[in-house]
């Protein structure tokens, strides 16, 4: 019978059997697979080792494969992109990790990577040859050690308080109102400001589960959890590509403009009629392709921008226009990264003085909020913008979100639209209704 016993045996065995050769390259992977639909926030949830990683891909259609990948401890790191991309092209193993906002970069080889697609589950577990054997022996049974446990995941029961809001409701429509005399004045043509919001519980939340109860209800999402260690976790459920390279096929995305979603068909139908044709949430959009696409225009050919879309969620709907390119001979992640990051989804345009703008207005640390997070290796390289997505700190949460700011942006309706967009995972906990303070 296939399980995750006898994937730890195989694994277990090639390590006990691997010698060094000459001439052995830098990393060993050892491999091994089988057929067995493992939860990997379950597995996860059971292992000691950090940093964890997990990434749940969005599938756009049914004949997508889902793709799931889950992984604890760090070989090698890689602190800008061009050393992570060196790796990859020498190595070919695959890193994950990714950027934060401000483009601080956080690439790791894994010590144990699983991957679950469509009921096959692979596990690789690296090695460096240029350490020490008998360490790097010992620091993979480490990780082997809890690799059959998984631990049920469990509903959020914790109710949570209010403690802060970096920005009031009163000032949030401050900001938003310097931001359009800036427009007014010709600094820039959208910025995308945000806030964050302070939630306490009594008891501390287990960020594993609050992202399996995200994963079931927020779909249509890439689903992400990272953990440098036991106490922080960022966590989120974002609809929003980067971008994804097939080979030299490169496809990202425009995804801005909102409109409410909720129970009522009839009423979600009549919102995405209007946000269609609505010519404020068409320009916050337009821009977003105008920016990706002059960013990536001089390492792609062929650029095909698609008819624009809506993308469904539960709490909101997007507008949406895919763009599909191919990339040129030379051009790989380290382009795409550095071109595409951050788009004028969650910073503005032009780039620079909308960052300019933030960096002096926003009174918090977006972090990993609108960075972005994912995997590459020579074949392939997925990333999601995390977005809707939270820091939770065992009795402290920290939600995020934001709203592109044009000419036409209401102050209090772009309020309701990033308190929409922060109820996508806080709905998910039960409020008490109680403010700490404000
Ligand atoms: C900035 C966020 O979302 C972005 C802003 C949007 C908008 O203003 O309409 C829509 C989708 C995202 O590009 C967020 O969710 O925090
Ligand atoms: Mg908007």
């Amino acid at each position: 019978m296939d399980s995750l016993q006898s994937l730890q045996q195989q694994l277990i065995q090639q390590m006990d059997a691997y010698q060094p050769c000459k001439n052995q390259p830098e990393i060993t992977a050892l491999t091994a697979k089988i057929q067995l639909e493992q939860n990997l926030l379950a597995w996860l949830k059971a292992q000691q080792d950090y940093p964890q990683f997990y990434l749940h891909c969005r599938a756009d259609s049914p004949n997508e494969q889902e793709n799931h990948i889950a992984t604890i401890g760090q070989v090698r790191t890689f602190t800008t992109v061009n050393h992570a991309q060196t790796f990859v092209r020498r190595a070919d193993f695959t890193l994950v990790g990714g950027m934060t906002f401000n483009g601080e970069c956080d690439f790791y080889l894994p010590r144990l990577l699983l991957r679950q697609v469509d009921g096959e589950l692979t596990a690789t577990l690296f090695i460096d040859s240029q350490k020490d054997l008998s360490v790097e022996k010992q620091l993979a049974g480490k990780c082997l050690k809890n690799f059959t446990k998984s631990v049920a995941l469990e509903p959020v029961v914790q109710s949570v308080q209010l403690v802060e809001k970096k920005a009031t409701q009163a000032q949030w429509c401050e900001w938003v109102e310097q931001a359009l005399l800036e427009i007014k004045k010709g600094s820039f043509t959208k910025v995308v400001l945000a806030n964050e919001s302070i939630f306490s519980s009594r008891q501390p939340i287990n960020a594993i589960d609050f992202l399996a109860e995200s994963e079931k209800k927020n779909t249509g999402c890439y689903h992400f959890f990272f953990a440098q260690k036991a106490d922080c976790a960022f966590i989120g459920s974002s609809p929003e590509r980067l971008y994804l390279r097939n080979g030299q096929d490169l496809q990202t995305e425009a995804l801005a403009g909102t409109a409410v979603m909720s129970d009522d068909e009839e009423q979600n139908q009549r919102q995405g009629e209007w946000l269609l044709k609505d010519e404020k949430n068409e320009y916050e959009n337009m821009l977003v392709v105008e920016d990706i696409c002059g960013n990536i225009e001089s390492f792609t050919q062929n650029i095909e921008v698609q008819s624009v879309e809506l993308k469904r969620l539960r709490l909101v709907q997007h507008l949406r226009r895919k763009i599909f390119a191919k990339l040129t001979a030379l051009a790989a992640d380290e382009a795409c990264l550095n071109a595409i990051h951050p788009t004028a989804a969650v910073a503005g345009l032009p780039k620079q003085n909308a960052l300019r703008f933030l960096a002096k207005t926003e009174t918090f640390e977006r972090s990993w909020y609108a960075g972005t997070l994912g995997f590459m290796n020579r074949a392939r390289a997925e990333f999601c913008v995390t977005l809707r997505s939270a820091f939770v700190e065992q009795n402290r949460i920290r939600v995020f979100a934001g709203a592109g700011i044009v000419a036409g942006s209401v102050p209090l309706l772009e309020w309701q639209e990033i308190e929409r967009k922060a109820s996508g995972l806080l709905s998910l906990l039960q409020n008490s209704g109680e403010h700490i303070c404000q």
